[in-house]
């Protein structure tokens, strides 16, 4: 039973076209997450399902709440984590969480969401006095503060450091794991691939795949590659006239060979047979990158990936 519903959601700003058409649905429990390079308008239509702005066009039910509508409503079940948080320079971190606590009826202990968020120590800290990833932190506390039975996270890790990263996906996991349905806006293929049981891969303003992180990758079809050193010289028509092999490429020393699933045991039955060791031997699987170049023509973020 889908606990979110998006039909035909259109946005524009001006001239410019935000959302062109979107439509998926989001079931109880799981996290699912929206994928797509900047400008995608992944934030838009998050924020149109928590009702922060009224779609051109298109249906929305969250709960079985119109988000425009019933907006007293959905604030009681839906906590919603912004790109850019704009909370008081002034407030303390206790006096933000005190704030945004008296809002609910029955808020979760604030002390237990900062002591997983790793801001303890910083509860006397000003707001405007936070690291980057100190603000992201906290602005994951206020999304979930008021026990919401759905979570929207926009850029969840954005600003964090690899290990503050990989805590925040284990706690996002354990908030999951408690029952409540995790939206996560994300351009991070490895967070994508981790966390997130179904994607929608979002490019300019149309959704283009919606499947499992494996579905996808499998849906690409893509190619195991193997690239290892031959400890002797090989004759390449030994591997190219194997019918697992679709190509075989040499790279300086290495040789790179690619092919179906059965690939790997084909190659290393014909070294052994030629008394041949594969060193450095490597063997990569498809990934959800290859998947999206599959289905939108480039990279998500090549560079941002390799420094994050
Ligand atoms: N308030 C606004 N006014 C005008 N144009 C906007 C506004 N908000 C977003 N846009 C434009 O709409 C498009 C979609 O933006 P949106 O923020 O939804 O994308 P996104 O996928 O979330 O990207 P990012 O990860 O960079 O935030 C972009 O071209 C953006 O420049």
């Amino acid at each position: 039973m889908p606990i979110i519903e998006v039909d035909g959601l259109r946005k524009r700003y001006g001239d410019q076209v935000a959302v062109d058409d979107v439509s998926f649905a989001v079931d109880e429990g799981e996290i699912f997450g929206i994928l797509g390079p900047n400008g995608a308008g992944k934030t838009t239509t998050v924020e149109c399902v928590a009702g922060l702005r009224a779609p051109d066009d298109g249906r929305i039910s969250v709960l079985g709440l119109d988000p425009r509508a019933d907006r007293a409503g959905l604030r009681q079940v839906v906590g919603i984590q912004l790109q850019e948080s704009q909370l008081p320079e002034k407030l303390t971190v206790a006096e933000t969480l005190d704030l945004y606590s008296s809002f609910y009826p029955d808020p979760a202990d604030w002390r237990d969401l900062v002591a997983d968020l790793g801001l303890a120590t910083k509860l006397r800290t000003r707001f405007g006095k936070l690291s980057g990833g100190q603000k992201q932190r906290l602005s994951i506390a206020l999304a979930l503060i008021g026990r919401p039975r759905i979570a929207i996270l926009d850029e969840l890790t954005t600003g964090l450091d690899p290990q503050a990263r990989r805590d925040t996906w284990q706690l996002i996991k354990e908030v999951r794991d408690r029952g409540v349905t995790i939206v996560l806006v994300t351009h991070f293929m490895e967070e994508a691939e981790r966390l997130c049981d179904r994607l929608a891969v979002i490019d300019a303003g149309r959704v283009v795949a919606l499947d499992t992180p494996a579905g996808l990758v499998a849906r690409v079809g893509a190619e195991q590659r193997i690239r290892f050193r031959p400890s002797e010289p090989l004759d390449d028509r030994l591997l190219t006239e194997l019918p697992e092999v679709t190509s075989v490429t040499r790279d300086g020393s290495r040789v790179l060979v690619t092919g179906n699933d059965d690939v790997l045991l084909a190659v290393v039955t014909v070294l052994a047979r030629e008394k041949i060791r594969p060193t450095d031997l490597r063997v990569e699987q498809a990934t959800l990158d290859d998947a999206f170049v599959a289905l939108t023509g480039r990279s998500i973020n090549a560079d941002e990936e390799t420094k994050a």
